[in-house]
């Protein structure tokens, strides 16, 4: 089984790897198909689609993650959300979401003058790169989870809904979302 991840981040495939332990991970540039820094839940899960179906497709890959970090606003404070979509060749789409935490003013300011997020967190911690290593979870969280940690609990939550969905035998592209699933009356 080959896993194609769309991302060449070091954060983000370690996750992936982290899940698919007996499946071969490649990871594939490809573009989110949204703003480098997206501003709502549902742009940094469409990112997730994006990046987990162009990277599926690139390398004819069995399944594609696409893993992508946003900020949502609420509350007066921004907010860091992150996505993933889990993807494969017969065309089903999986997404979940992933821990939000709030960033401190300065970070959150300087990411509404238009500042990427982690060039914002190197810049409040003096350090480098972050955004391929800790994350800003991981040093927002003392160290306690990684931004790897954060994306491999959603990359569980994929192959969870995936695993789910292939036991009942059920249409795989009847996922509970993308449609008129709810009904308010
Ligand atoms: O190479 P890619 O996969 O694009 O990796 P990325 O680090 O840029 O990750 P995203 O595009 O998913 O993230 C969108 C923006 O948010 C930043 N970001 C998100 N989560 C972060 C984190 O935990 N630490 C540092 N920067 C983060 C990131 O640098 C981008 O500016
Ligand atoms: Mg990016």
């Amino acid at each position: 089984m080959v896993i194609a991840v769309g991302t060449t981040n070091r954060a983000k495939v370690a996750a992936v790897a982290a899940v698919f332990t007996k499946e071969q991970v490649v990871p594939v540039e490809v573009d989110s198909g949204v703003a480098a820094q997206p501003f709502s839940d549902a742009e940094t899960r469409i990112g997730a689609i994006h990046r987990a179906k162009e990277a599926c497709v690139k390398i004819k890959a069995d399944i594609g993650i696409g893993l992508e970090g946003g900020v949502v606003e609420m509350n007066d404070t921004l907010w860091v959300c992150n996505w993933g979509a889990l993807v494969d060749s017969a065309g089903t789409v999986i997404t979940a979401g992933g821990a939000r935490f709030p960033l401190p003013p300065e970070v959150a300011n300087d990411v509404l003058r238009g500042k990427e997020l982690g060039e914002a967190m190197n810049e409040y911690t003096g350090k480098e790169d972050i955004r391929q290593n800790e994350g800003a979870v991981g040093i927002l969280t003392n160290g306690r989870i990684s931004r790897a940690d954060m994306y491999a609990h959603i990359v569980q939550l994929l192959v969870g809904q995936y695993e789910f969905l292939q036991s009942k035998g059920e249409d795989n592209n009847a996922i509970y979302c993308d449609r008129s699933t709810i009904r308010r009356s």
